[in-house]
């Protein structure tokens, strides 16, 4: 049964007592996390040992980091390595977020390259993939975002690819208040899933969990886990707010 996940991505957002005070408050409401369902909280480097902190002993509570370097340790100013995660107990990092690819000019090779490694150091990725809006317009998204896995992704033997979580982001939602519908959301979903299946059988691909991300909310979130592809978000804007994001949390199915 694949994993139900609430994660969220506070980006460049919060000094380090705002984050503890966030997390602190979202911990303290109650919440009903299934055997199947996790919440994730991907925060800046500087706060990774603060976060885990205030989650020891929370079933189900992961925290994140936003990135990691590629390479295993050594003259890299300014990068931060998985090791350096691992040692921090850190299990999941978001890889190829747009904001990465756009403006850290991430390619598809290097995000191979940071997938290997993280699954050398047992770090599950939340692997992002989206397409631009000029893309969707031209009704080419589904080739484009089957090019981020196959590039990416596919070099995976089976049991690998099951240790990737996969968000869907389309660009033209993050950050916009423009949500995809839950229709949409489904349809790419649902097509993702069949090319895992069609390169990795469908069991393998039943198996993966794949989250939606892009302007979700409490208002909406409900609706678009309800769809049978989705399983769960990657929140931005939302996730910074209590009561937001604990009901983001409530929403998984
Ligand atoms: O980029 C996102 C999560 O990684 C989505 O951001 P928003 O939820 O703010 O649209």
């Amino acid at each position: 049964m694949r994993k139900q996940i609430a994660a969220a991505n506070w980006k460049m957002n919060l000094t380090l007592q705002q984050g503890a005070q966030l997390l602190d408050d979202i911990i303290a409401k109650p919440h009903d996390l299934k055997e199947d369902q996790l919440a994730v909280f991907a925060v800046p480097f500087p706060y990774l040992a603060m976060a885990q902190q205030k989650i020891e002993g929370k079933k189900n509570v992961f925290v994140a980091a936003q990135n990691c370097y590629s390479k295993k340790s050594g003259a890299y100013t300014g990068e931060v390595s998985v090791e350096m995660l691992q040692s921090l107990g850190i299990q999941y990092v978001v890889l190829g977020h747009s904001e990465r690819r756009e403006y850290f000019n991430e390619s598809n090779q290097l995000l191979a390259d940071k997938v290997n490694i993280c699954l050398e150091y047992n770090i599950t990725p939340i692997f992002c993939c989206g397409e631009p809006l000029s893309i969707r317009e031209a009704n080419t998204q589904n080739e484009f975002v089957a090019k981020q896995l196959e590039e990416s992704l596919y070099h995976l033997s089976a049991e690998q690819i099951q240790k990737i979580v996969i968000a869907y982001e389309p660009i033209w939602a993050i950050g916009t208040g423009k949500t995809a519908t839950s229709a949409q959301a489904q349809e790419m979903h649902a097509a993702l899933r069949a090319q895992l299946a069609t390169k990795y059988g469908q069991e393998v691909a039943d198996n993966i969990s794949i989250l939606y991300g892009g302007s979700v909310k409490a208002a909406n979130a409900k609706e678009i886990f309800s769809q049978p592809d989705v399983d769960g978000g990657l929140v931005g804007g939302a996730s910074l707010i209590v009561d937001e994001f604990v009901a983001i949390i409530n929403a998984l199915k």
